[in-house]
């Protein structure tokens, strides 16, 4: 990439001195530059509470890249791009400074006044930080602004629909970026491709040949100590109205007429539009919840903190899904995400239907059908299971796969999904975040779970941790006449 298609900004972090900061956002924007995307044009800003220097802020920055980073002299290099601006975001009078400290840099990297402003904090704080950008003036930039916004985007419609229009008032939806991170994921990207740049796959995509979907993530870490946020949230809003709804979306959706962000987010929406929408006394014919007890892997979920300790908060769900649609009806989508649970895996799995008539088993009830799985996290690729002859006499059949496996040199994954996401923000792709009517169409389909969740007392604990969650999961699958499939690395 040539120096000038690189895409120049000055980014401010609200909540740059947070965990998604240190995790994700500081080592993907050093890929970035290490890779080249980004070149000498930048700065990034970062605020919070703490009363930070700049050199404390870059040693942080520095400590947050481990031992991936090339050369030392590089790293100092690329934290003189840092700079810390204490400040409470509830308090208008600290936006003041801000504005001047843009200005200069804004000179100094000759960033042509592009702003992205990135709310990595609780969304307590999004409205408040919006309207706050806007009373300062500081949304009103020279070049463009953008708002890159964390998930949960509220915490039911209601809530979800007031913080829109808060935002609304401030910024247009083109400035909005929603970030769901999974949808940075290379293999989360790559669903549409496999389905829609694959005859035999395409024509196979619909509920003639497919019995049912089910996509897992499941977490072997538990909630560490993000306990507090955790705890007012639950996976059905961490996980499920974004993540899980935004794959089912990915895996449903009919093929956009091109490829722009508008044609895409529109045909997600309207799988999402398709979802059958529950009663709040229907939601136990498709959901069920689960909280880790102690276990191999780990205590308790009520025993990581003093505050959790009769806490009701689901750490698992298992739902199944249906799209009332032409393609799509009779066909389960099962989605399960848990923390605390066996293994680390994020994998999608298509079961096709039987066969009409097996004339090759032994044992007439024995079935392997043929599946299709996307792995997308810890392994990136895609395995297809069918049925071959046994080698040597008769015809005896048994199942193989075949696999490719997208990983990078070393089993390094390819780009981390934020890289990938900051990189869009900065050049202003907006495909592979979340229009407002998908935030929306998603809460709208978990209100009602959340509402009789809310409302009864569960039987908790009722998983052990490092187990792959409550029995009540496998159940949901067995009285449709299916089962989870194994999580293998494959
Ligand atoms: N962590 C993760 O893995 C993920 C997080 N997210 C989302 O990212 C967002 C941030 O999460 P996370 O980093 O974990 O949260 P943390 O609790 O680790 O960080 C919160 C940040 O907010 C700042 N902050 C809090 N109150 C104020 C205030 N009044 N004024 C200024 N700054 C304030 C804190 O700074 P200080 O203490 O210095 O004031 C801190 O930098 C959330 O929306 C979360 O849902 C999404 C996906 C994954
Ligand atoms: O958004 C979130 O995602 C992570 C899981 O992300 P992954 O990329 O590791 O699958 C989850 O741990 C967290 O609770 C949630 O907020």
């Amino acid at each position: 990439m040539s120096k000038q298609q690189r895409p120049k900004a000055v980014i401010v972090i609200f909540g740059a001195t947070g965990d998604l900061a240190k995790r994700k956002l500081f080592p993907s924007i050093y890929r970035l530059v290490q890779n080249g995307k980004i070149g000498e044009d930048f700065a990034v800003v970062g605020t919070g509470r703490r009363q930070w220097t700049n050199d404390v802020f870059r040693e942080n920055v520095k400590k947050s890249l481990g031992s991936n980073i090339s050369s030392h002299a590089d790293l100092d290099t690329f934290t003189s791009h840092f700079f810390y601006h204490p400040l409470d975001v509830s308090e208008p009078s600290s936006y003041l400074g801000l504005e001047a400290l843009l200005h200069e840099l804004e000179g100094y990297y000759k960033t042509g006044g592009n702003r992205i402003f990135y709310l990595a904090m609780a969304p307590d704080f999004f409205g408040i930080i919006a309207n706050n950008l806007k009373a300062s003036g500081l949304k009103d930039a020279a070049g463009w602004t953008r708002l890159v916004i964390e998930k949960p985007f509220g915490n039911d419609l209601p809530s979800a629909k007031a913080l829109n229009k808060e935002i609304r008032a401030v910024f247009d939806e083109e400035q909005i970026y929603r970030i769901d991170h999974y949808l940075g994921k290379e293999m989360v990207q790559n669903i549409e491709v496999i389905r829609f740049a694959n005859g035999i796959f395409e024509h196979l995509w619909n509920n003639r040949f497919i019995s049912n979907v089910q996509i897992t993530s499941s977490e072997s870490l538990g909630v560490e100590d993000r306990s507090r946020y955790y705890d007012n949230s639950g996976a059905v809003r961490d996980m499920v109205q974004n993540h899980m709804l935004q794959m089912v979306a990915l895996l449903a959706m009919e093929p956009p007429i091109n490829l722009t962000t508008e044609e895409i987010r529109s045909e997600k929406v309207k799988v999402l539009r398709a979802l059958r929408q529950m009663e709040v006394n229907g939601v136990d014919d498709y959901f069920v919840r689960g909280q880790y007890g102690d276990g191999e892997t780990g205590i308790g979920y009520r025993k990581e903190a003093p505050q959790l300790s009769a806490s009701k908060t689901e750490t698992f769900v298992a739902g199944k899904i249906m799209i009332d649609n032409y393609r799509w009806a009779g066909v389960p989508f099962y989605i399960r995400t848990g923390k605390r649970m066996a293994k680390k895996s994020i994998k999608i799995v298509v079961e096709f239907k039987d066969i009409p008539m097996n004339l090759y088993y032994k044992n007439k009830q024995e079935k392997h059908p043929n599946l299709l799985v996307i792995n997308i996290q810890p392994n990136e690729g895609i395995t297809l299971y069918l049925n071959a002859k046994k080698a040597g006499a008769g015809t005896d059949v048994k199942p193989i796969k075949l696999a490719y496996n997208n990983n990078g040199i070393n089993g390094i994954n390819t780009p981390e999904a934020y890289e990938k996401l900051i990189y869009d923000c900065m050049i202003g792709d907006m495909t592979n975040f979340t229009h407002w009517n998908e935030v929306a169409q998603s809460w709208s389909f978990v209100d009602p779970i959340l509402k009789l969740w809310e409302s009864d007392q569960p039987d908790f604990p009722n998983y052990a941790a490092g187990s792959m969650g409550p029995l009540e999961a496998d159940k949901l699958l067995e009285k449709d006449g299916f089962h989870w499939w194994p999580i293998v690395e494959d």
